[in-house]
């Protein structure tokens, strides 16, 4: 998917939500375990009951890897069930990736060509040549790890090498790489304060926030700081949705938090 088309449905939805389907077996209904594949029920259940409220879904791999060849299976029956009935959402696979040239190369094909996903979250500490083989792939997006939402991000991120902080000369010198017009970049909302500086090093791109509900970040303050003309802001929330009930009516449930969520964006998107 472009970035235009992705614009387009965010203002068509009023929307810019983007659910993670981060699922543990260990917190879904119990009922649920006694399907063929309750990975996959679970998330057919919370896509049906909540895509006409977001714009973008996002597994995060791990959940799935967690469960082996199963697992796999069922992130691979996921996306094609997106692809196939809503084509018009825009779908993340969460598998900060990385590494040298040609095994980042094996990667982009994996998440873009067999799975068909739009974009790919991205480790950037290999650096250019690490990155660039995911960018090769048009109409696809890499996303790239800027400022992290966890306390970790204070170890490195923010540390200053040269006169400036780590994560701002990630975004500096990432606009230099071939194709860097594909790139998104991850920041924590709970790290809102700092978007007003990194908009003025990335003005224009697309931002995957990561934070909201769980993790405790503010919405209205990523929007203060981060929102453009465009929007520019994907805002993700996995458990606070996913697992907003763990009885029959789970799917309810979810959609009620997406819509509590979604709601909050209209409002926002009105000014
Ligand atoms: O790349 C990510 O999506 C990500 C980056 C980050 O800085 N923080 C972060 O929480 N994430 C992911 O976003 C999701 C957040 O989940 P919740 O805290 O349950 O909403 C998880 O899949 C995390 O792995």
């Amino acid at each position: 998917m472009t970035t235009q088309q992705l614009i387009s449905e965010i203002k068509r939805k009023k929307s810019f939500l983007c659910i993670g389907l981060d699922v543990d077996l260990n917190k879904i209904p119990k009922y649920l375990l006694e399907k063929e594949d309750p990975i996959f029920a679970f998330n057919k259940a919370i896509i049906d009951a909540t895509h006409h409220l977001c714009v973008a879904y996002k597994p995060n791999t791990a959940f799935y890897e967690a469960y082996g060849i199963k697992g796999w299976q069922a992130l691979e029956k996921t996306i094609n069930y997106l692809n196939k009935n809503h084509p018009e959402i825009y779908t993340i696979a969460d598998a900060k990736r990385g590494d040298i040239g040609n095994t980042s190369s094996m990667y982009a094909k994996a998440f873009f060509e067999d799975l068909g996903f739009d974009s790919v979250t991205v480790a950037p500490y290999m650096g250019k040549d690490s990155v660039e083989p995911f960018l090769a792939f048009q109409d696809k997006h890499t996303i790239l790890l800027a400022l992290t939402s966890n306390k970790g991000a204070f170890d490195f991120q923010t540390k200053i090498v040269d006169g400036t902080e780590l994560y701002k000369e990630v975004l500096k010198t990432s606009k230099t790489w071939e194709n860097s017009r594909n790139l998104m970049y991850v920041v924590g909302a709970t790290k809102a304060e700092y978007l007003a500086e990194i908009r003025n090093i990335i003005p224009d791109s697309f931002l995957l926030v990561p934070g909201v509900g769980a993790q405790g970040g503010n919405l209205q303050d990523v929007c203060k700081y981060g929102m453009t003309k465009n929007i520019g802001l994907l805002i993700n929330s996995s458990r606070g949705i996913i697992y907003a009930s763990q009885d029959e009516n789970f799917a309810e449930a979810a959609a009620k938090k997406a819509e509590e969520l979604q709601g909050q964006m209209k409002q926002i998107l009105q000014f």
